[in-house]
């Protein structure tokens, strides 16, 4: 049976803090709190009278005190909202989803004994279908580790690394990742209109295609090009299109510099 989830106090419940906490809510999540500006949409979308909902860590009344803390604010807004915890929160666990911001980083906002782990969720959590990756400090108990485990496995699959640098990759494969294939799949609707197929069922050729790879591939015994493999007969219409983009400066060279390039931003984000 699967740990019971730790209350929470999530700090900034916008499109990533909110899709995760959606999930919690889901998965049962005892009362907790949820502080962000916009406390009045949030109430009424998650109209929960067992949650508090506040604009302030400040207005959190006495009583209640987080098995654990989430930061889910911009990075840049990252440090003014540790430090305007009061000091009765700054005992309790920390989860930072923040790209680029290390743990020595977020430390200074906090105490020297707070326990801290960054973890990288993406948007596909919102349904149950995430990838997120958490770094933890060798100090961490395991039991605040499973406590953490627990709660990003309501959100898809969860994995761990052991060294933190290795979360500028995993911010650029699998936190931004969502977003270059949203934009795949923008790029093939508007070069369907010079097609003249009718836009819904683009939009079902190219939702039906990403949705039906992704599982194939993530259910095949097969690799990746195996799979590309099959699909593409010699001679035919998929070896044409391959021709394109499997030359180094099409995909191979385009695809490097993305990453890169995101990389290179999670590094500039700790500064
Ligand atoms: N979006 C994504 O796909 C992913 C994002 N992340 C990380 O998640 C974090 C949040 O990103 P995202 O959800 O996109 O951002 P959003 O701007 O959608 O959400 C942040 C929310 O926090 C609120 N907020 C900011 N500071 C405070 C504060 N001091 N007190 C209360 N509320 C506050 C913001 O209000 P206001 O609008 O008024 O500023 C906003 O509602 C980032 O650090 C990002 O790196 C990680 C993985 C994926
Ligand atoms: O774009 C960003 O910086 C955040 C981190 C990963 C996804 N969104």
């Amino acid at each position: 049976m699967q740990n019971p989830l730790p209350s929470l106090m999530l700090i900034g419940c916008g499109k990533m803090g909110g899709a995760l906490f959606s999930r919690w809510v889901e998965n049962a999540l005892p009362p907790s709190a949820v502080v962000d500006h916009h406390k009045e949409e949030l109430t009424q979308k998650f109209s929960s009278t067992q949650h508090i909902f506040s604009a302030s860590v400040k207005e959190i009344p006495d009583h209640f005190t987080p098995q654990m803390i989430i930061l889910a604010v911009k990075p840049a807004k990252a440090m003014e909202a540790l430090t305007s915890l009061p000091n009765r929160f700054k005992n309790s666990p920390v989860i930072s989803i923040l790209a680029g911001k290390t743990v020595a980083y977020l430390r200074a906002g906090l105490t020297p004994t707070t326990p801290i782990i960054r973890v990288m969720p993406n948007t596909p959590s919102l349904i149950g279908a995430g990838m997120s990756v958490a770094y933890a400090e060798a100090n961490i108990s395991d039991p605040i580790k499973a406590a953490c485990a627990a709660l990003f496995e309501c959100a898809g699959e969860f994995a761990w690394v052991e060294h933190e640098d290795l979360m500028h990759a995993v911010t650029a494969l699998s936190g931004s990742g969502p977003a270059y294939i949203f934009y795949l799949a923008e790029l093939l609707l508007t070069i369907a209109k010079n097609y003249k197929l009718p836009q819904p069922l683009a939009n079902r050729l190219v939702t039906q295609t990403l949705y039906g790879s992704s599982l194939l591939l993530k259910t095949s015994a097969l690799t990746p090009e195996e799979l590309r493999q099959q699909v593409t007969s010699p001679q035919g219409t998929t070896a044409a299109a391959l021709s394109v983009l499997m030359q180094p400066s099409a995909w191979p060279e385009t695809l490097e510099r993305a990453l890169q390039a995101a990389c290179e931003r999670s590094r500039e984000l700790n500064q």
